[in-house]
């Protein structure tokens, strides 16, 4: 990616401090949302990002969504969310995790993805690893392939690779790095 692309990227993320909570600095993607420039830059590298022959493509709520669907779409591949609790009717899988600000757990219908099939996911922030690892959990519930993550931005003061890398997840691409 060019470097003014990625000037253009990072200079629509707005730092909050003290949000949700004191002493967290929060990454607003609003900003990047509601340029079209933006939002398009960042669809096309986490697009570019992906391997060949992907199936389908997990995305978690809420901001996940934003990001993984369209990229589904440009890559000819389904779209599987990943739910907070209460949210999907059929039977789940579930997985407990901790966040930089909190902890829950997350959920995905068992029948959503065949066994074996190869798997994208797609996230906003990857900060703790915490919701990436509980996803790659819910995946190997299902038997399903997860075969690289891509993310808009990684927080790497917060040590997410790392975290992953130890539940066995090496295939992470992040577009911006802070
Ligand atoms: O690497 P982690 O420490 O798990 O943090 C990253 C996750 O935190 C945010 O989601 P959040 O749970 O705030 O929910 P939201 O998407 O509904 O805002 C973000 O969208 C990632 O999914
Ligand atoms: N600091 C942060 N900013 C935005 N999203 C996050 N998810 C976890 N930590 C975050």
């Amino acid at each position: 990616m060019s470097g003014s692309r990625l000037e253009m990227l990072a200079s629509l993320i707005r730092d909050v401090p003290d949000f949700p909570q004191p002493g967290v600095v929060f990454k607003d993607i609003t900003p990047l949302l509601a340029s079209a420039k933006g939002f398009q830059a960042s669809i096309d590298e986490l697009v570019a990002s992906a391997p060949a022959d992907i199936d389908v493509v997990v995305g978690m709520e809420a901001r996940g969504f934003i990001f993984a669907a369209p990229v589904a779409l440009a890559l000819g591949a389904g779209f599987v969310p990943v739910r907070k609790p209460g949210k999907l009717p059929g039977d789940v899988v579930s997985q407990g995790f901790d966040l930089e600000y909190g902890s829950t757990e997350l959920n995905m219908h068992r029948d959503a993805i065949v066994s074996g099939a190869r798997v994208l996911v797609v996230d906003d922030v990857l900060a703790t690893g915490g919701t990436i690892g509980a996803t790659a959990r819910l995946l190997e519930q299902l038997g399903a392939e997860l075969v690289h993550v891509s993310v808009l931005m990684e927080l790497e003061f917060l040590g997410g690779r790392a975290r992953l890398e130890s539940l066995g997840i090496r295939n992470c691409s992040a577009v911006l790095k802070v």
